[in-house]
């Protein structure tokens, strides 16, 4: 459904038997004043503080001292009642200062019926229009006394102290004061008035009998301004349940009738201090009801709807899903000029308030068992909104036509089947001779009304729990205890929730622990941070179950890992390169690592000899070394490596012969790898391809040159142009030889596998400049990054674990 915009309707009263008569507040109409550019109806209002000026209020409905109850209830309340019928809630209210004419325009009198008996009138006479459904018609009444609910279908007569149970008799009598009735939410956020009675109507002959013996329970009381003044907010609701046998589903349509109780200027009732603190409750809570359609109006984010049980009662009605009317009383003369514009001001607000009425339906159909093989059942029509309810007797969702009276028992507890409803219910109205407004006036009603209200006073004293027979007081403490129970769930499921989250922390920071000291234990043995970092984890698991270790033995273990680690890793790469590569390989790494050790840095070199170890395994002198160097660093002992002897001088330009000694040759005759015409130096340099290179090296990648600023190496998988390329162990600047280049990155090729995915990739043009590498390499100076760059390295570390392999 559209959304709805609340009408608004003013009507002004006629002066009473000695008020003054003026025209400071009148009603016009377009035909009364034909030069009127408004070309609508409104109401002029003088202002107070400066009576040259005129207010005007254009409203589509108005009504001025001489409209009849019967045009206003045709003209504005009428068509609302088809949208009853269609299972929208509907609520009128009227609003007004004190006096203005608010319970005579819903309530009236016997002669003149005000719009609550004519709608019922109404309702009841539509049934024909609606044949296809079994209709039952529910009334509640309830009045918002000091702002607290209490069911005006109780009866008050003959009671005794406020809120005290005096008297239960089965057999006799049910002597009960009114209870306060707690105003609740459901789980869709429906507010409702628990325990609040619903009694099915029959007919307006009925309808007449309970409501006017409920108005008798009305809290009234005079007033300067009005010797028979609401003293509360009344609100009468009327349901009507529309069972479709054919559709298989109900309709509920509902009307609140509201009589709100007058603002009050206290100065000018002449109230007491009883009648000013039922004032002061009245204009709070009217204050409130302003408030919230201010928030409604300005779109605010929050609503004050729980500042008062009014708003939060006709919630449903401002800003909810019902269709709304509001019917704004007006006083005349110049003594109401103030409370007119008040009124006004508030109508002009509320005007601009939208509902979003909704359909109240139920699908009565049952629902098939679920089973795997059928296809899902239809879901059952949403039961939009399911205001409602009140309690109890309207259950009969499925019952035919109207109950019997008498024989449906109103329930104080929610009835479960029926729609709920924010708004309260409501009741009633009196049609006919009965005296209105009056308080508690002892005696009782006969003939069907007498016995429809005792059966409402049987319910209310049984307090409800589906007529179990509890009092209220056993019903208060059977909630209290679910609801104690709900708490201890909660506050139990609280703990628990709280207990997992600490013990997730726990862990979370036991393992944060673990780990930093397993990378403090790594940091203080790692001979190198770029080439000695394990994969996070390894070391965990035996840490933890050793804990108790010494630190030596600790240190052991990660040394024994360390190496494992590396020793894969360089196995690995060793496993996959040429017999000259490897020779390559180790060589670089041992030459990298004896500038290391001239440099005192032991544990760095240690681990270079080692990575060579993973490429010359049979090079004895090289082991001897790694264990010198162990022993050195163990015992933090000076190593002096032996110094390099002279080189040999050179015996052609450049290159040499196979066999013949080159300058790369002599490089270290005392080097580890020097020895037994084995694993030396220039065993590996010597080989026949390697020598050339070797001299390349020297020649092209002294990095202290300074005609070489830049150090590219641009890796492609096309052959060698000459003018510099990279290959896989080493970079060839510009000059290399074409033929021993293109061996060379053949040789690196079948390994390069860059992103690491295992598949061997497409040649990827790759550029490195020397300024990165020795910024990364984390080298002391210019000159020892000099040599090559070994691509393995870059391609298998990250940038800052790059290094600079230095040929000596
Ligand atoms: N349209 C009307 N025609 C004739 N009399 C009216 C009309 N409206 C109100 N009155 C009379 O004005 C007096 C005050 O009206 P009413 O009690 O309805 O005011 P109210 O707004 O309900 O006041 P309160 O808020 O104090 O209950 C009553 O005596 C009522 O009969």
């Amino acid at each position: 459904m559209a959304s709805h915009r609340i009408k608004i309707a003013a009507r002004l009263r006629p002066s009473l038997p000695g008020e003054i008569t003026d025209d400071d507040i009148a009603v016009h109409h377009p035909s009364d004043d034909s030069s009127d550019s408004t070309g609508g109806s409104y109401i002029s209002v003088v202002n107070p503080r400066d009576i040259t000026q005129i207010f005007k209020f254009p409203f589509t409905s108005c009504y001025g001292h001489d409209s009849t109850q019967e045009e206003i209830f045709d003209t504005d309340v009428e068509p609302l009642l088809d949208v009853v019928y269609s299972g929208v809630t509907v609520t009128i209210f009227a609003y007004g200062v004190t006096s203005s004419g608010k319970t005579h325009t819903m309530q009236g009198t016997r002669t003149e019926p005000g719009i609550i008996p004519r709608t019922v009138q109404a309702l009841f006479n539509r049934q024909s229009r609606y044949q296809q459904y079994q209709l039952s018609f529910h009334m509640s009444y309830m009045e918002l006394y000091k702002d607290e609910p209490y069911d005006l279908l109780v009866t008050r007569e003959n009671v005794l102290p406020l809120n005290l149970l005096i008297e239960y008799d089965r057999s006799f009598s049910y002597f009960i004061q009114a209870p306060k009735l707690p105003v609740r939410e459901d789980g869709n956020g429906m507010v409702f008035v628990a325990n609040l009675s619903s009694v099915p109507i029959e007919s307006v002959a009925e309808f007449e009998a309970i409501y006017n013996q409920a108005t008798k329970n009305r809290s009234i009381g005079a007033t300067n301004l009005n010797r028979a003044s609401s003293r509360s907010h009344a609100i009468l609701t009327i349901e009507i349940m529309m069972v479709d046998p054919s559709e298989q589903k109900t309709l509920t349509g509902k009307i609140n009738l509201v009589d709100l109780a007058g603002s009050e200027n206290n100065k000018l009732t002449g109230n007491d201090p009883s009648r000013m603190a039922e004032s002061k409750a009245i204009n709070q809570s009217l204050s409130v009801l302003g408030q919230v359609v201010h928030a409604l109006n300005q779109g605010a984010p929050r609503i004050p709807y729980r500042n008062s049980k009014l708003t939060r009662l006709l919630q449903d009605a401002l800003g909810g899903a019902s269709v709304g009317l509001l019917i704004c009383n007006l006083a005349p003369g110049s003594k109401f000029r103030q409370d007119t514009l008040n009124t006004l001001n508030f109508a002009t607000r509320t005007k601009n308030v939208e509902n979003k009425p909704v359909i109240n339906e139920r699908d009565n159909r049952p629902v098939p068992k679920p089973h795997f093989a059928a296809p899902p059942a239809p879901k059952p029509a949403a039961t939009i909104l399911q205001p409602i309810t009140t309690a109890g007797s309207s259950s009969s969702s499925s019952s035919t036509a109207v109950a019997a009276a008498g024989k449906a028992r109103a329930s104080l507890c929610p009835n479960p089947n029926a729609p709920r409803s924010r708004v309260p219910r409501v009741s009633n109205v009196g049609v006919g001779g009965t005296v209105y407004q009056r308080f508690a006036i002892p005696g009782g009603l006969s003939g069907s009304g007498r016995r429809s209200l005792e059966n409402i006073d049987e319910k209310s004293a049984m307090g409800g729990l589906g007529g179990l027979g509890l009092t209220e007081k056993e019903i208060e403490e059977k909630i209290m205890k679910v609801v104690e129970a709900e708490v201890a769930k909660r506050l139990a499921a609280e703990r628990e929730k709280d207990e997992e989250e600490r013990r997730a922390r726990g862990k979370e920071e036991a393992e944060r622990i673990a780990r930093e000291k397993e990378e403090r234990i790594m940091a203080q043995h790692s001979p190198s941070k770029r080439s000695t970092s394990l994969p996070s984890g390894v070391l965990t698991p035996l840490l933890k179950k050793h804990k108790d270790l010494d630190d030596e033995l600790r240190s052991r273990l990660q040394e024994l890992e360390r190496k494992l680690e590396q020793g894969h890793k360089e196995t690995s790469l060793a496993g996959v390169l040429s017999p000259v590569s490897k020779k390559k390989t180790g060589r670089a790494y041992v030459s990298l690592a004896r500038a290391y050790s001239e440099k005192g840095k032991l544990e760095d070199a240690l681990e270079l000899y080692r990575r060579a170890e993973a490429y010359v395994p049979d090079n004895i002198k090289l082991k001897e070394r790694i264990i010198e160097l162990e022993w050195a660093v163990k015992n933090n002992k000076e190593f002096v490596p032996t110094p390099k002897p002279p080189r040999k001088e050179k015996k052609g330009k450049k290159g040499s012969r196979k066999g013949q000694p080159t300058e790369s040759d002599s490089a270290d005759p005392n080097s580890e790898l020097n020895e037994s015409g084995r694993g030396t130096d220039t065993d590996i340099l010597m080989d026949e391809d390697a020598k050339p290179i070797a001299r390349d090296y020297d020649y092209h990648h002294k990095f202290g040159s300074s005609s070489v600023t830049e150090f590219g190496m641009e890796i492609t998988n096309t052959t060698s142009n000459g003018s510099g390329m990279a290959h896989g162990g080493s970079v060839i600047a510009s000059g290399s030889s074409p033929r021993l280049c293109k061996r060379l990155f053949a040789d690196v090729e079948d390994n390069r596998d860059q992103d690491g995915d295992g598949v061997q990739d497409a040649r990827t043009p790759k550029k490195v400049k020397l300024t990165d590498l020795k910024a990364s390499d984390g080298l002391d100076s210019e000159d020892e990054v000099e040599g090559e760059v070994w691509q393995g390295e870059l391609q298998s570390a990250p940038l800052k674990e790059r290094k600079a392999v230095v040929p000596v």
